[in-house]
């Protein structure tokens, strides 16, 4: 089932949770609403469901208008954080309740709900829970019955709201994995929450980044990693570190640290402008002595090994950045240079994007192949 939504727009009193907003969903896509708290990620889909009244705008289930279809009528699956299991009911009548409440002549038959109740647990793996009761169950096994459901009513949308957020890391991998597997396997639409950028990467055919109310850009997650279209979409979506620099003599400088302009920058129109570079945290080389492309001295002050990596929390010498900065390095090259906490080290920008004061749209820098090209954005 395709989702259309056209100018939707939302104010709670004075207060405006939605700007208009238009997003086109198509059949059996996994969409993912991605934004820092507040930024109105759970109204959207609240409206979409029919829990909430838009103000302005239009909503459309592929042929169907159901701007004023109640909520029961919209014929949607919910999934929602905290599980909202029915407690003093087993597992098996927790699934078949949205069959129980159909209107009679909807309703499957006795034994046709039960049919399909075994099915959907079969289809979570917890079949035999099936007499348990909520509070016998570990989170994880509580969200996949959650959803299970959900899916009892066959519903061609299913939206789910931080449906993982309570669980730890691990079971949430796994159950990412099991929904993007079940969804492809069903064919319905499905559209979730998140404040987990990794989360929206990979479970999303495209990610809708919004803040403040408004999307700030919709696309594949590839696309998105590799094209943010604002600071804001950068920042977001992976620890990028901030240079603030003044052009003088083809560098940027920040006190005393500089860095070389890659070529190209003029033919972009970012030449000899003062501006910004976004670097995220693996594309750096680190040595102990500047290089001919940059003199950025950090200091270590903490070093945490992540998984497949190590990541050093560094902060500037003889120069200014709001922020700590992060370097992601391979356990190899970090155990070649055996840094330690206290220890001054310089780093050369591999990759960036550069947002120049005056500019609205950013470049992207490769001093690798000494070129800088123009970000393409949706
Ligand atoms: N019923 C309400 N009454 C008043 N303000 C509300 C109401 N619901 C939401 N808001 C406000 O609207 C804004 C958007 O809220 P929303 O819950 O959609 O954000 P969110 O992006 O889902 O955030 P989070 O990740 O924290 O859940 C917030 O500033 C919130 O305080």
């Amino acid at each position: 089932m395709s989702i259309l939504i056209e100018n939707i727009s939302k104010t709670f009193g004075h207060f405006q949770a939605l700007s208009p907003l238009s997003l086109d969903i198509n059949e059996g896509e996994m969409i993912g609403l991605l934004g820092p708290s507040g930024s109105g990620k759970t109204t959207l889909l609240r409206i979409i469901a029919g829990l909430e009244g838009a103000d302005t705008g239009r909503i459309q289930f592929g042929d169907r208008d159901v701007t004023n279809l109640h909520v029961r009528d919209r014929r949607v699956g919910f999934v929602f954080q905290n599980y909202a299991l029915f407690r003093h009911m087993t597992v098996a009548d927790n699934v078949a309740f949205g069959l129980e409440v159909l209107p009679r002549k909807e309703r499957p038959s006795a034994t046709e709900i039960k049919k399909r109740v075994m099915h959907l647990l079969d289809m979570v793996q917890l079949s035999h829970l099936a007499n348990r009761f909520p509070s016998q169950l570990s989170g994880g096994q509580k969200q996949r019955i959650a959803l299970a459901r959900a899916l009892a009513t066959q519903p061609e949308v299913l939206l789910l709201d931080e449906p993982f957020g309570a669980l730890d890391a691990k079971v949430r991998k796994e159950l990412r994995r099991w929904l993007r597997g079940l969804h492809d396997e069903l064919g319905f639409t499905s559209v979730f929450v998140t404040h987990d950028q990794e989360e929206a990467l990979e479970l999303s055919d495209r990610v809708v980044v919004m803040s403040n109310g408004n999307i700030e850009q919709i696309d594949q997650p590839g696309a998105l990693y590799a094209s943010p279209n604002s600071r804001f979409v950068f920042d977001f979506l992976g620890n990028a570190n901030v240079f603030e620099g003044n052009v003088e003599n083809g560098k940027w400088h920040n006190q005393q640290a500089n860095i070389v302009l890659p070529a190209g920058l003029e033919e972009k129109g970012a030449g000899e402008k003062d501006g910004q570079l976004y670097i995220r945290s693996h594309e750096f080389f680190v040595s102990k002595e500047p290089t001919a492309q940059a003199n950025l001295p950090l200091r270590v002050i903490a070093i945490n090994p992540i998984g497949a990596e190590v990541r050093l929390e560094l902060t500037p010498i003889d120069w200014q950045s709001n922020d700590v900065w992060e370097i992601d390095l391979p356990h190899k090259a970090f155990d070649k240079n055996c840094f330690e906490k206290g220890q001054t080290l310089y780093v050369t920008p591999k990759a960036g994007y550069f947002f120049a004061h005056d500019a609205t749209q950013p470049v992207l820098l490769n001093w690798e192949t000494e070129k800088a090209v123009a970000a393409t954005t949706a």
